[in-house]
């Protein structure tokens, strides 16, 4: 009686013999799958863009003149004081019938997300706090992060975030001069940098209660809230300026100001209390700077001037690293004493980029993979697990036919072993399968490709 005789395989022939209704039922299986993936990942993505409750413009033409969906207020907050004015400014703008979502920028991947702002007709408003030496709080570091090396890298241009609405509220205290507010100051130049349209101007926050404006904090917070609350009233009736629409070089020339008032200067250079004496204005880079600024910062350069435009680019790169390098060296003298190379991802940034989901690899580059990369790699490993498995069972089935034993055991690992070559036989043969695999995996690779390319 042989080894094979004592398992009753016919059920597992029956299968072999409709191998080719299997793949096919697999193949269209997946096929179906990766469809519906696709289908529910797109409709999930148009509903992200709207504010969640915002009502579907679609549905009748008086809801075709929302002009503003919702308010989105991000808060950048260490011991809680962001948090609680996002949290009154939410009541204040649900008054307003708007639906409104409070996000803590830790949570928040300005690289996905910010651009879906500006098609939902959200309204941005960003509550955030300065600690030492200027930094954001651990929560806000990424977002700053990006948003400084999105506005000053060319490729995003300076329409890259052209139609996002913003208002900055920035908390601080002016004991800590030089970095009073600096994360708030930052956040609204580099906002405006993309393109980004300024709805009111920054307004500014300070702990120390004897220079405050106000008062206090809270103080200064309720009355630029009152101000956002006005602003924002005024743009769901679908006014876009605030002051009639003459703001030009950073200079309302509006009725309501007198000539030499303070002004935000387009680099976002407000000193303390200068923020306070504005009156709300809708700015861009591209109001700023004027049509003309504007367009020779953005149409097609001569290639012999690309050389005149990126030396000043150069140079202040250079000046920054240079400062950078000087900063890092009082911080960690020992390292750059020795004249080793400045680490490009400092231990705040590894841990910020880590979250994120990135796999660092060495000192200055890092891979995010797709979930579906992360699936085909599982599914690799499990193969790879079950060759070598595999080959263990052929290894002990021959050393066990070679010494002749015919025990229980060897009977076991046998079957096994010729069901391992029924298996591989099938793998075989579904790569028959291939063109259907082949749309597959096109069909998904192209779904990745246009979320990829934006
Ligand atoms: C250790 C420490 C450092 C600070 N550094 C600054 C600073 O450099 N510039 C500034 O404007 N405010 C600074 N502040 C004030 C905070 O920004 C202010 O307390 C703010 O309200 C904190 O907001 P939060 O409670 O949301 O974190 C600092 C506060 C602390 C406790």
């Amino acid at each position: 009686m042989g080894p094979l005789d004592v398992w009753d395989l016919s059920p597992l022939l029956s299968l072999w013999m409709n191998r080719f209704y299997i793949y096919m039922g697999c193949a269209l299986g997946l096929t179906l799958c990766i469809c519906v993936q696709i289908i529910k990942k797109q409709v999930t993505r148009s509903q992200e863009k709207r504010v969640p409750g915002a009502p579907d413009s679609s549905l009748s033409p008086q809801k075709k003149q929302t002009h503003v969906s919702g308010v989105k207020i991000f808060y950048g907050s260490q011991t809680g004081t962001a948090k609680g004015f996002a949290v009154v400014l939410a009541k204040a703008v649900t008054s307003l019938d708007l639906p409104v979502a409070i996000i803590n920028l830790k949570e928040y991947d300005p690289d996905d997300s910010l651009i879906g702002e500006i098609t939902s007709k959200t309204v941005c408003a960003f509550l955030v706090a300065t600690y030492t030496d200027g930094c954001p709080t651990e929560s806000a570091e990424w977002f700053c992060k990006w948003l400084e090396e999105s506005a000053n890298d060319f490729r995003f241009g300076k329409t890259y975030l052209k139609g996002l609405r913003y208002a900055v509220f920035g908390l601080g205290d002016s004991a800590y001069r030089s970095h009073f507010n600096k994360v708030s100051t930052n956040v609204d130049k580099w906002l405006w940098m993309l393109g980004a349209q300024r709805v009111l101007t920054r307004g500014e926050g300070d702990c120390n209660a004897v220079q405050s404006k106000h008062g206090s904090i809270e103080a200064d917070f309720t009355a630029w809230k009152t101000k956002f609350i006005s602003r924002l009233q005024a743009l769901q009736r679908g006014e876009k300026k605030a002051c009639g629409g003459n703001c030009k070089r950073g200079k309302c020339e509006s009725a309501q100001h007198g000539p030499g008032e303070a002004r935000p200067h387009p680099q976002g250079e407000l000193h303390p209390g200068d923020a306070e004496e504005e009156e709300p204005c809708e700015s861009s880079s591209e109001d700023e700077l004027g049509t003309q600024d504007y367009q020779s910062l953005t149409s097609v350069v001569d290639v012999e001037d690309l050389g005149n435009i990126m030396n000043p680019v150069k140079r202040e790169k250079r000046e920054k690293s240079h400062q950078d390098g000087k900063a890092a060296m009082q911080r960690n003298p020992e390292k750059t004493e020795d004249g080793e190379g400045r680490a490009m991802i400092t231990p705040a940034l590894r841990e910020a980029l880590t979250k994120q989901g990135y796999q660092l690899i060495g000192s200055h580059s890092g891979v995010k993979l797709c979930r579906w990369t992360k699936v085909f790699i599982g599914f690799i490993q499990i193969l790879f697990l079950f060759s070598a498995t595999y080959l263990f069972l052929s290894i002990y089935f021959v050393c066990a036919h070679m010494c002749g034993g015919q025990s229980t055991a060897y009977r076991i690992w046998f079957s096994l072993w010729a069901l391992g070559t029924k298996l591989s036989f099938s793998v075989t043969a579904a790569t028959w399968m291939a063109p259907v695999w082949f749309s597959a995996v096109l069909l998904w690779y192209t779904s990745h490709a246009v979320r990829g390319s934006r």
